[in-house]
Formats: structure tokens, sequence, C-alpha cells
């Protein structure tokens, strides 16, 4: 595939530009007024994790870290679903090189949104579940649209969300009520998310979403950009650190557990009832 790291301009709408690295899977638009990048997923049907969309996502976060942006707002181009989580096919009777590359990927996201300078805001335009709701956590604020549902899910899965995804979690809920939802695999719906502290507003559309977003990153406009991206970096350096010295550990364990047959055998069954449901 062409991928260039150079930012391109490709197109002009309005005082924004879509910048572009030939990704196909994710899009940056900045704000010329604001200085402000909003980055979209848009896999078809519902912005599924796969090795793909990791990498594109990876590559834009890059792009708008590189390009000084003011902020990054993280959304999705589906109306319904911000993102469904990890693909559950990249984990079904997986092929061995891919589910490696796959997972480092996710780690690769993961280190460079939740570590990233610039500051970020997630507009949830739709349901966010498990690796969704990572890539929302992630984020340093919140809006969402009502009527939707947001959470770590895995348990219900079968599956265990290692300790990274609930560190993105801690960093928004307290120990006590992290810890519950996680052992329940519990999804919010956009109220009760917001009572309970796990988004930071709600919004009737995407656009006043994103608006909302703009005007979160828009109160470090006359804060010192190094001392807010140094002391965020202090909060967020123990986390981020942890990953970086188990990454293989961490791969190896996900590989171990991802491979036993009764995890193979629940994510079938999960994956046969979705498509049921699909149907239906
Ligand atoms: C000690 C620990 C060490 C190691 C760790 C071990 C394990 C690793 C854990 C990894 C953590 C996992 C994180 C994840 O993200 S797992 C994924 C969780 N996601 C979900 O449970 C979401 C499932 N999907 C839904 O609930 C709904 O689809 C959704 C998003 C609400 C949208 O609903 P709707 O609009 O009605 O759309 P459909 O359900 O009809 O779906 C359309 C289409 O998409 C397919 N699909 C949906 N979600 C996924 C998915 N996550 N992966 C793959 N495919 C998905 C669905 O089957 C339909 O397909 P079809 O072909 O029938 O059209």
């Amino acid at each position: 595939m062409l991928r260039t790291k150079v930012l391109s301009l490709v197109a002009r709408s309005g005082p924004s530009r879509l910048m572009s690295t030939a990704t196909k899977l994710t899009t940056v638009e900045v704000n010329d007024k604001t200085g402000i990048a909003t980055l979209t997923m848009c896999r078809a049907p519902v912005n599924g994790l796969n090795l793909e969309l990791l990498k594109d996502l990876k590559t834009s976060i890059d792009e708008i870290e590189s390009n000084k942006s003011r902020g990054l707002i993280l959304t999705s181009s589906n109306a319904t679903i911000f993102s469904a989580g990890l693909d559950i096919m990249e984990m079904y009777n997986p092929e061995k090189e891919r589910i490696r590359a796959f997972w480092t990927q996710l780690q690769e996201v993961w280190l460079s949104l939740y570590g990233s300078s610039v500051p970020t805001a997630a507009a949830i335009n739709g349901h966010s579940p498990a690796g969704g709701c990572l890539l929302a956590t992630s984020c340093e604020y919140r809006v969402m649209l009502p009527k939707f549902t947001i959470g770590l899910n895995e348990t219900q899965l079968g599956i265990v969300a290692p300790k990274w995804f609930m560190s993105s979690f801690l960093s928004v809920l307290p120990q006590r009520q992290a810890e519950r939802a996680l052992n329940q695999g519990r999804m919010f719906s956009t109220e009760e998310a917001l009572q309970i502290g796990l988004i930071d507003e709600t919004a009737t559309s995407k656009e006043e979403a994103v608006e909302k977003c703009a005007a979160f990153l828009g109160t470090f406009a006359r804060v010192n950009p190094l001392a807010r991206a140094l002391t965020k970096q202090q909060f967020r350096a123990a986390d981020l650190q942890q990953l970086e010295n188990e990454r293989k550990d961490d791969l190896e364990k996900f590989l171990f557990f991802i491979n036993q047959p009764a995890v193979q055998k629940g994510l079938g069954i999960y994956l046969e009832g979705l498509k049921k449901k699909a149907k239906k």
C-alpha cells in the first residue's frame, strides 16, 4: 500500500484542511482557525479495530503529533457506532504472524494516544464497547451522544482486559467503580456514563459533540504548551512505562490466553450470536 509519512494536502472544505497519509480507514481534518485536528475512524461496518485500522490510526496520531496540532478530536464516520472494539475476527482462529502484528499495533496505538503530547478529546457519536472504550478513555475528555453504550465488556466475552486497558479506565473512574464495572463487564448507557463520570458531557448531535470537544481543547489556548504536555506526561508516565517495560510479556500473555481452546470456543459462540442478531 502506498503510504507516506509526509503530510499531504488532498482537499479543502471551508476553513478545514483534509490531510491524509493515503490511508483509507481514517481521515484527519485540521481546522485552519483553531488548529484542532479531527481524526475520524471510517471502517465499515462497525469500526472494528483490525490490523489495518490500527495501522491507520497510528499513522494519523503520529501525523497530528508531528504537525503540532492544537488538539486531537477522535470520532467516527458511522452514525451509530464509535467503535465496536477489537475486530473479533482477528482473534478468532488467528493466523500466527498476523495476530502478533495485530496486538503489537494495538499496543502502539494506545502508547501514542494515551501518551500524546497533544490534548485529546473523544466525540463519542455511537456505541463504544471494549476497545472503543479504550480509545475514548485514552483521551482527556469525552462527549457522548444519547442512547448509546460505553464500557469494558471483556468479561462478558470470556476474555480479560489487560492492565493497560485498566490504566485508561482508571484515569477516568475511581478504583472502586472501575473494578466493579470491569468485573461485571458492564456497559453504561450515555446517562449512566455521565452520572458515574465515565464521560464528561453529552451532546445532541455529532456536530455539537465535536464543538464541545473543541471548547474543551480551547481551554488550553492560554496555557504554555510545553508545561501542559509535561504535566500530562507526568500523570501518565507510570502507566506508559509499565507497558513499555512489559510489551513482550504482554504479547506472549495475550497469545497464550487467546489460543486457549475454551477462549476460542467462547469467541466463536459470541461471534455466532452477533451474526444471528445482525440477520434478524
Ligand atoms: C491477563 C490478560 C492477558 C491477555 C489478554 C487476553 C485477551 C485479550 C482481550 C482483548 C481485549 C478485547 C477487547 C475488545 O474490544 S473485544 C470486542 C468487544 N466488542 C464487542 O463486544 C462489540 C460487539 N458488537 C456489538 O455489540 C454490536 O455489533 C454493536 C457495536 C453495538 C453494533 O450493533 P449493530 O449496529 O446492531 O450492528 P451489528 O451487531 O448488526 O453488527 C454488524 C456487523 O458487524 C459485526 N461485528 C460487530 N462487532 C464486531 C466486532 N467487535 N468484531 C467483529 N465483527 C463485529 C457483526 O457480527 C455484524 O456482522 P455481519 O457479518 O453479520 O453483518
